[in-house]
């Protein structure tokens, strides 16, 4: 296995938090009041903007809070929200405040494929403030019309709303700059820190970094930007694009040096599941529905599914993935975060505290993953159809022995009352048949069953039901019910009560970077990662993958664009387990 290209140590340059950040008087929080609904929604007001965090709270517009960070609203505010008529007053909005956003690493895949895009959507729903500019920072030589151009391409309006895409779109490209900078150099920050001035036209300023670089850099620029272009008057955040980290050591390390330079509440880490509709919806499924809730433990889920599959290889990445792996880079994170989500007690509110609190608990009620709860597999070369697909070893950037897993199944246990004994499975793959990633629920048999003979199989996983929240694509949820199939006999079958997205709400559905970075915008931290639940997270994964790592376990081949290996079924057998995307009804 490569060496980490992690992190080695903080930069040698050590500053506290504090010896960054211009002390200013406290000014009043200033406030807009959101109505209700399923989507975002604006009051649209000549003199303020107006944003509502995904958990509904009304925003913080661009204003002085608490420190350096700033805080989600208060709670008498969240609670008037829902009273029609209570806006606050005109005069609390700060209209004179400003912000910046700085994408470091603009030149990258990412920011042109999904940062650049979510900004340009906020500012075509009119969520960004009025006073506003996005700078880009790398070191690729670029001018800002070169930039304009670059980020251009991927721009796009959304379907169902095209009027005047164009002119918001040139609106857009016009407040985008470009800096470019090495991502050690404070001199570089200080000329950064000079041109935001400059936009920021003596406006109180907040300032929000992306980093969007690979992890190695990270201490770099956050040590720059603190320490250079953190605002003087308004608040300084931190997105941060996982891998955070490797293992237990090197995300407490990772954590431990950004600390030097930012508190928690000022550092934003990224897991764009948390961000995309469906999983946001989970919670609402399970605690406003009073059909779902009572059901939601051992007593009735036989077990849940969390799946993850992408119909291409590493293409392009291989030089990163072979570093980190299918569980670091998926498992560990994404489906980890949906299985918190999913498990978690009811949160004493929807604040974001109150909610991380409840998933840093099933995250510690892990029970240690073993050596045979995991199945590993790598995918080989294969041809189809007259095409050939290439084995994770044909990339240039992989060494011809790797044995990186880029397929991996696990059965995972939550040692609590409520789920003792039952299995949670995620299965995640690259260059598998499909792209897809659903969360199943299994339920347990009818006792009992009545109709058990009128089925038109007799087999007895046909009988239970199953709830399917379909993240992508095409976002659904539906439930396989027993029903009987119509005519003068008696016979049941499998159907599917159905709520397909597309059909519903015609509108679309907003990318999960949009929603995230709005939440950070707007200081709203639910959807993002404290710091405890991310060592909980390695805790759990680092023994594990310790242990794949010394005794050097082979994966199991499967072909470029297969279902996966087969020791996954078997995986699921030794729990009786059926995987429910492979049931043949859904696949
Ligand atoms: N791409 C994706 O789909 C996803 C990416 N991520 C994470 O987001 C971050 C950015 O991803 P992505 O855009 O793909 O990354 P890139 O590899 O494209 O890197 C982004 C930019 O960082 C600079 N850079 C790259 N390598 C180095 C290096 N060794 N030393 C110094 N600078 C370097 C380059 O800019 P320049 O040379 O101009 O300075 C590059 O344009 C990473 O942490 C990645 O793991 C997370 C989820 C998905
Ligand atoms: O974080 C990552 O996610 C992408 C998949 O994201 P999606 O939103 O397109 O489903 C994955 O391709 C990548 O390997 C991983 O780093």
């Amino acid at each position: 296995m490569a060496t980490p290209t992690h992190l080695n140590s903080c930069s040698s340059t050590t500053f506290t938090a504090s010896s960054s950040f211009v002390i200013v008087p406290r000014k009043p929080h200033s406030f807009t009041w959101v109505s209700h609904s399923q989507t975002r929604l604006r009051i649209h007001s000549k003199t303020h903007f107006h944003l509502k965090s995904s958990n509904g709270h009304p925003i913080n517009t661009v204003s002085l809070q608490d420190g350096s960070a700033g805080t989600p609203l208060p709670k008498k505010h969240v609670e008037s929200r829902g009273k029609e008529g209570s806006l606050p007053s005109p005069e609390s909005d700060n209209s004179e405040s400003s912000l910046s956003i700085t994408v470091v690493g603009a030149s990258g895949d990412l920011a042109k494929k999904k940062i650049f895009p979510a900004l340009f959507a906020l500012y075509y729903e009119d969520c960004l403030p009025k006073s506003f500019v996005v700078f880009g920072y790398a070191r690729t030589k670029m001018t800002d019309e070169g930039l304009r151009n670059m980020i251009s391409g991927t721009l796009t309006c959304r379907i169902d709303k095209r009027e005047n895409c164009e002119d918001k779109m040139d609106q857009f490209l016009k407040r985008c700059f470009y800096h470019s900078g090495q991502y050690n150099s404070e001199e570089h920050f200080v000329e950064l820190n000079k041109k935001m001035k400059e936009k920021e036209a003596g406006k109180l300023s907040n300032r929000l970094f992306y980093l969007s670089v690979p992890p190695n850099i990270f201490v770099d620029v956050v040590r720059c930007a603190s320490l250079r272009a953190s605002s003087e008057n308004g608040w300084m955040r931190v997105i941060v694009e996982k891998p955070f980290g490797r293992d237990s050591e090197s995300s407490g390390e990772l954590t431990r040096c950004l600390k030097q330079y930012l508190t928690e509440d000022q550092i934003f880490r990224i897991d764009h599941y948390l961000g995309k509709e469906l999983v946001e919806n989970l919670s609402v499924l399970r605690f406003s529905n009073l059909v779902f809730e009572p059901l939601w433990s051992r007593n009735y889920i036989r077990n849940v599914q969390l799946i993850f599959s992408e119909d291409f290889g590493t293409e392009g990445r291989g030089g990163y993935f072979d570093n980190y792996g299918i569980i670091r880079d998926i498992m560990q994170n994404h489906l980890l975060q949906i299985l918190a989500l999913f498990a978690m007690e009811t949160p004493v509110s929807l604040d974001a505290e109150d909610i991380r609190n409840e998933k840093v608990k099933v995250l510690r009620s892990m029970r240690p993953l073993q050596l045979e709860d995991v199945v590993v597999g790598q995918y080989k070369g294969h041809s189809k159809g007259g095409k050939s697909y290439p084995a994770y070893t044909d990339d240039p950037t992989v060494p011809k022995d790797s044995l990186t897993a880029t397929f991996a199944a696990a059965a995972l246990f939550i040692n609590n009352a409520r789920w003792d004994g039952v299995p949670f499975l995620m299965k995640a793959g690259k260059a598998l048949h499909t792209k897809r990633a659903e969360i199943r629920v299994q339920f347990r048999h009818v006792p009992g069953n009545l109709y058990k003979r009128k089925f038109g199989t007799d087999l007895l996983d046909k009988a239970t039901n199953e709830l399917v929240l379909r993240v992508q694509p095409d976002e659904a949820i539906y439930l396989k019910i027993n029903n009987k199939v119509p005519g003068l006999g008696m016979r049941l079958d499998r159907s599917d009560l159905n709520l397909l997205y597309r059909a519903r709400y015609p509108r679309e559905i907003p990318d999960a970077y949009e929603r995230l970075l709005l939440d950070a915008i707007e200081g709203e931290r639910r959807l993002f990662i404290r710091s405890d639940e991310l060592d909980a997270a390695w805790t759990l994964f680092t023994p594990l993958l310790n242990e794949l790592e010394e005794k050097k376990i082979v994966p199991e081949l499967y072909p470029y664009g297969s279902r996966g290996p087969v020791g996954a079924h078997y995986l699921a057998a030794n729990h009786n387990v059926r995987w429910g995307d492979l049931s043949g009804e859904d696949s």
